[in-house]
């Protein structure tokens, strides 16, 4: 084998965790449309094919648009589950061992569907997924920043009488325009009640979006945090921090935040010291799960097997899992890489 196969099957073969993933984004057109037809409720495009057309982005926002869209035929919990179960089935095929999941409840309490029923289908899901293949987990409520704060305040009371099953909070949606200064106060109370913190910074947003992210948020992690590279003292104070950055190639390729693979900052970050891991994101809209992710890194950026190796225990130690777990993880990439 030549060493680019090499490294790919060796990426497929390792360990992974999932540290950024929207499960609305795992919406593949097929199951939306048996979702859709199950439901009685018509979809803006009228067949697979014509849907994935549409899927051509320049920004992020013309992606959200059609996200949006998306979700909108989930209606019953029963959704939710297969949502998120068809999710799993996947990313279990590829070595995914550990998921983190955002969801989006202003997304479907906007639309009349209860937070509830959201929560029970998606966790479910997660439950089953553990009991079967041993697959950890956590979830992480988003914000979605287009929305006011008070919006969020208000999703946080929806989300108290299941704060059990949430370890997270995250911010997402249009980045431009929407600093996180702006949910100052929501993270603070959202940290009071001991929920980690993250926050998609620096998707789009300047460098200033990512120290509010730091300096006001608080956040314990970074999601994409592509434009910190911009400012050096932002950088080092990401390295100084040792916060994880949730990387997503594919998408960063899909919403034009790269204009090529070839050109993808991710083993840059790597010699700058900061923690970067490999994620998908989006998967059914950017083209790609965990494996070809790694895959398209690895044939278009010329990473080392150092540097994969750095990347599959930067996954593992910026996850949230127990230690326990991620001594476990760690020994097994370790066995895996001196075979
Ligand atoms: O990549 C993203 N960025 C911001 N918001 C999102 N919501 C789903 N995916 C994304
Ligand atoms: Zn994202």
């Amino acid at each position: 084998m030549d060493n680019t196969a090499s490294l790919v099957a060796l990426s497929q073969a390792m360990p992974k965790t999932e540290l950024h993933l929207h499960i609305e984004g795992t919406f593949e057109p097929e199951q939306m449309f048996a979702i859709a037809q199950r439901n009685q409720v018509a979809l803006k495009y009228d067949t697979v094919d014509a849907l994935k057309e549409a899927y051509q982005f320049t920004n992020l926002q013309d992606f959200l648009d059609l996200y949006y869209q998306g979700m909108s035929v989930l209606l019953h919990e029963a959704d939710f589950y297969d949502l998120t179960m068809a999710y799993l089935e996947k990313v279990h095929s590829e070595n995914v061992v550990h998921v983190e999941i955002f969801f989006d409840p202003q997304g479907h309490t906007e639309r009349g569907i209860p937070f509830e029923v959201q929560i029970t289908g998606i966790r479910r899901a997660l439950e089953d997924a553990k009991q079967r293949w041993g697959m950890t987990y956590q979830l992480i409520m988003s914000f979605l920043r287009h929305l006011s704060e008070d919006s969020a305040f208000q999703t946080l009371e929806e989300a108290k009488p299941f704060l059990n099953w949430i370890d997270g909070v995250g911010l997402d949606s249009s980045e431009v325009g929407h600093p996180p200064e702006k949910f100052a106060n929501v993270f603070a109370a959202c940290r009071d009640l001991g929920l980690k913190i993250t926050a998609h910074a620096g998707e789009e947003g300047p460098p200033e979006y990512v120290w509010q992210a730091l300096d006001l948020i608080k956040v314990q992690r970074i999601d994409h945090g592509n434009r910190a590279l911009e400012d050096d003292d932002l950088v080092a104070e990401i390295a100084k921090q040792q916060l994880t950055l949730t990387v997503c190639p594919l998408s960063n390729l899909k919403l034009c935040v790269v204009n090529d693979m070839t050109e993808h900052p991710i083993r840059t970050m790597l010699k700058l010291g900061l923690k970067a891991t490999v994620n998908s994101d989006d998967p059914a809209y950017f083209g790609g799960y965990m494996n070809d992710n790694y895959q398209a890194l690895i044939e278009r950026t010329q990473i080392s097997k150092q540097e994969l190796y750095q990347l599959a225990c930067n996954g593992i130690e910026g996850s949230w899992m127990s230690p326990t777990d991620k001594q476990k993880h760690l020994q097994q990439i370790d066995t895996l890489f001196n075979q």
